[in-house]
């Protein structure tokens, strides 16, 4: 069975990353979290980085705030896909730190970058990559996508009769 791993920079950034646990445990899907800092544990980042598909995962939401070296760096070192979470932490210049330190990765390296403080869809993209080799989470994910829709369509509704 596939499982996702959430790590990130601090314990202050577990309340934005908790979204992307949340919505891949209602996939189904299993999750390793940890506490990972390329600034403050970079031996346990390089273990992390270059052991992390040798344990049965597939991809790795990574999510730091100000200068977010954390998703950039596990991706230099692992050969999995990487999703980057920017957050914004309460010294920021407004998480434009963060979003710039994550998203503009050198050729050769890519992170998948969401949007700030976006752990949800981070969580929702690792499980569309794992869906697309496992049916089982795909038709989670359909179904998923047929409750937006309904939501849309019932908000809409609602308004026509008001
Ligand atoms: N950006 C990084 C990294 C890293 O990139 O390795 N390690 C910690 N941090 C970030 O520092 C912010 C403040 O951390 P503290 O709240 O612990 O002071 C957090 O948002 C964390 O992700």
């Amino acid at each position: 069975m596939s499982k996702v791993a959430v790590i990130m920079g601090s314990t202050s950034d577990l309340p934005v990353m908790q979204e992307a646990v949340d919505i891949l445990k209602g996939f189904d899907i299993e999750v390793e979290l940890d506490i990972v800092s390329a600034h403050r544990t970079p031996d346990k980042l390089f273990d992390y980085g270059k052991n992390a598909h040798t344990r049965g995962i597939s991809v790795i939401i990574a999510g730091a705030g100000g200068a977010a070296h954390l998703p950039g760096m596990i991706a230099s070192l692992s050969p999995l896909p990487v999703i980057g979470v920017p957050v914004k932490s309460s010294n920021s210049i407004d998480g434009w730190d963060s979003v710039l330190s994550i998203l503009q990765m050198p050729g050769g390296v890519p992170v998948a970058t969401v949007a700030l403080n976006g752990a949800k869809n981070a969580g929702i993209l690792a499980a569309q990559i794992i869906g697309s080799s496992d049916k089982c989470v795909l038709d989670k994910i359909v179904a998923y996508k047929e409750g937006l829709k309904m939501k849309v369509e019932s908000g809409a509704r609602e308004l026509k009769n008001k």
